[in-house]
């Protein structure tokens, strides 16, 4: 098994030492394979957000251990993480967050501009991804002119852009029709089972976390392997 994440007795508090404290993570861990498609449910609030955040290494844990692509993370400088974040992780978000005045191909362009390949070589990749995802007959379309399916398959291309080796995802269908939301998932996993990544993907729908090649629930700060 290649291991691409592991987060080992990883809690979370809130305001820690505060009357606001709130305890999120409380003893959680996981460990992810390249290749392998693992849901994660949550009741709401439980803490899927705050997980997929500190997976990501957007935010720290307060205690445990993080290890992406076989670093701790906890030792690594701000710069490292974020150097290891932007060229490892891809993210999708329930709403796509792309940028409204940019046309599609210049949104997914925009992560390999940030990680210095020319406007050229950017522009190429994802024109590429773009088609990958049945979206090269709207590479010049802003978002507001795409369907929201098509939004969240342009969100896809950019978080794939980078060719991340892990894929976090926050219910990346939640805000389309249920039909909709069925075909563009399965869009996002044929993309994710060409890679080769690791993906976590949060969703509350059954249907969508049983095609994924296992399941975790996250219920009182931790993980359990769901039946
Ligand atoms: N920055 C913060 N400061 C204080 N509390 C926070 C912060 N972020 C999240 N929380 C609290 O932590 C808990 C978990 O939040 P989180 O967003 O991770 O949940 P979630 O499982 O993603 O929820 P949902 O499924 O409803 O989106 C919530 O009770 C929330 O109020």
């Amino acid at each position: 098994m290649s291991e691409v994440l592991h987060l080992e007795n990883v809690a979370k508090t809130y305001n820690p030492g505060t009357p606001a404290a709130v305890t999120v993570l409380d003893g959680a861990s996981l460990t992810l394979a390249a290749g392998e498609v693992v849901a994660l449910v949550a009741p709401s609030g439980a803490g899927k957000s705050t997980l997929l955040h500190v997976a990501g290494l957007l935010d720290s844990p307060s205690s445990g251990m993080v290890r992406l692509l076989g670093q701790p993370v906890e030792q690594a400088s701000d710069a490292a993480r974020t150097r290891l974040r932007r060229d490892a992780v891809g993210f999708v978000y329930q709403f796509h967050h792309l940028l409204p005045e940019f046309s599609a191909v210049e949104n997914v362009a925009l992560p390999q501009r940030a990680a210095g390949f020319s406007r050229a070589d950017a522009a190429a990749r994802a024109r590429e991804l773009l088609e990958a995802v049945g979206l090269g007959h709207r590479l010049s379309h802003r978002p507001a002119e795409l369907s929201g399916g098509e939004q969240q398959r342009v969100a896809f291309a950019r978080a794939l852009a980078n060719r991340p080796k892990l894929l976090l995802a926050d219910e990346p269908t939640g805000n389309l029709d249920p039909e909709t939301s069925s075909r563009v998932f399965e869009m996002l996993l044929d993309l994710v089972r060409q890679t080769g990544l690791a993906a976590l993907i949060a969703t509350h729908n059954p249907e969508l976390a049983a095609r994924m090649d296992r399941t975790l629930r996250l219920d009182q700060g931790r993980i359990s392997e769901a039946a």
